[in-house]
């Protein structure tokens, strides 16, 4: 679903890679979280993943679309498979909360009676079902996050790529949103999250990839944030030291594995909507994990690298968490919100602002 084949991401005027010889794989229903201190290249990988950037180097596949060949006219198209989340919500503050997510199904012309269908199925679904008539500023910070989400989502991407979403929420109100992410995964959408929140990565038990300094130094099948870092290249399957077949072999384990997410508190309980809520340590971007002198690992790595697949992950055939009542029968076809900021008439702030998580203000290249 995607793939990174030795990508490595070096923005002009800068002396290091944002990313270095990234190799790795993402599968059908995986949920993953990236992991990272600031400036790891986290958002650098969802942004290459939207093709809002291209690679120095290597080669992106996503939805069997080798990205450097896809031309910039079949971009907005492309995009319309993919939802994206960020830490501020990004909502258009004059518009209701049916209108923001309304909006973007208009601007690929989706027709008045499907958006009257759609919009109130999502927004039921995300638990806003009575709260269309509203303004952003008269939501709650979670609930503009699933204002965002069901925006996200409307069309029901194949791929969620969420930035920090829960970056500027309490832990309780976070552990909300992670329980949307949840169904919105189990429902068959890939979900790949880049946050700081170690309650959060260790509650859920998903994969986790770690960047160092643009590099992965560990790919871990239901990790937690703070395993130890195991530098890839030194993870050596063929012999061949930092090789790139060993690279190519350092992938996480096989779907047949199952990894079934062990019962997580941001998943409801199975025939109910309870969710119990951890009060979840918030913490910073930790400090790069490995042996301070050789760079080796301190323990023994918890993952074992195994060869690439092509079947979707036990876990998204068997979803975890049932998908909720409210979940839209129909699933209502639209846009995302990457899309909407090519494809707009209007420049709507919220949607056409460099996003500070994916392009930080003053850093394009
Ligand atoms: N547009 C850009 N131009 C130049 N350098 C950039 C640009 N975007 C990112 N970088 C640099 O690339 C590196 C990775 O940045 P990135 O934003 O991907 O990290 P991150 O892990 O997402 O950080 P954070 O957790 O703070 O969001 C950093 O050194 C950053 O300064």
């Amino acid at each position: 679903m995607i793939r990174f084949d030795q990508v490595s991401k070096m923005y002009s005027g800068t002396s290091r890679p944002a990313l270095n010889s990234v190799d790795l794989e993402i599968l059908k229903g995986e949920f993953v979280f990236l992991v990272g201190a600031s400036g790891s290249g986290k958002s650098s990988f969802l942004r290459l993943v939207l093709k809002e950037e291209r690679p120095s180097k290597g080669k992106i596949h996503v939805l069997g679309q080798e990205l450097n060949t896809l031309p910039s006219r079949k971009v907005p198209y492309f995009r319309r498979s993919l939802g994206v989340v960020f830490q501020d919500f990004r909502l258009l503050p004059q518009k209701t909360v049916f209108d923001n997510v309304a909006f973007t199904l208009q601007v690929i012309g989706k027709s008045k009676g499907f958006i009257q269908e759609a919009v109130p199925d999502v927004l039921k679904m995300v638990g806003l079902g009575g709260k269309q008539g509203r303004y952003p500023h008269e939501l709650s910070g979670g609930e503009q996050q699933r204002v965002a989400i069901a925006r996200a989502i409307v069309n029901k991407p194949a791929i969620l790529l969420a930035d920090e979403p829960t970056g500027n929420l309490d832990p309780a109100t976070s552990a909300g949103i992670m329980s949307l992410l949840s169904t919105i995964n189990a429902n068959g959408t890939t979900v790949i999250m880049a946050t700081h929140d170690s309650g959060i990565v260790d509650q859920m038990k998903r994969r986790v990839i770690e960047l160092i300094s643009g590099q992965v130094v560990r790919d871990e099948r239901a990790g937690g944030y703070q395993t130890q870092a195991i530098p890839v290249q030194k993870f050596d399957m063929t012999g061949g030291l930092g090789s790139r077949t060993s690279l190519a072999t350092a992938r996480p384990p096989a779907p047949e594995t199952k990894v079934e997410p062990a019962a997580s508190p941001f998943e409801p309980a199975a025939g109910t909507d309870s969710i119990e809520i951890p009060v979840a340590p918030r913490t910073v971007a930790p400090a790069p994990r490995l042996a301070p002198e050789s760079g080796h690992p301190t323990s023994t790595p918890s993952w074992v690298p195994v060869p690439k697949r092509d079947t979707p992950p036990a876990a998204a055939a068997a979803p975890a968490v049932a998908p909720t009542p409210a979940a839209p029968a129909a699933a209502p076809a639209s846009v995302t919100p990457v899309e909407a900021r090519d494809e707009q008439p209007e420049t709507p702030p919220a949607l056409n602002a460099p996003p500070p998580a994916l392009n930080e203000p003053g850093r394009r290249a």
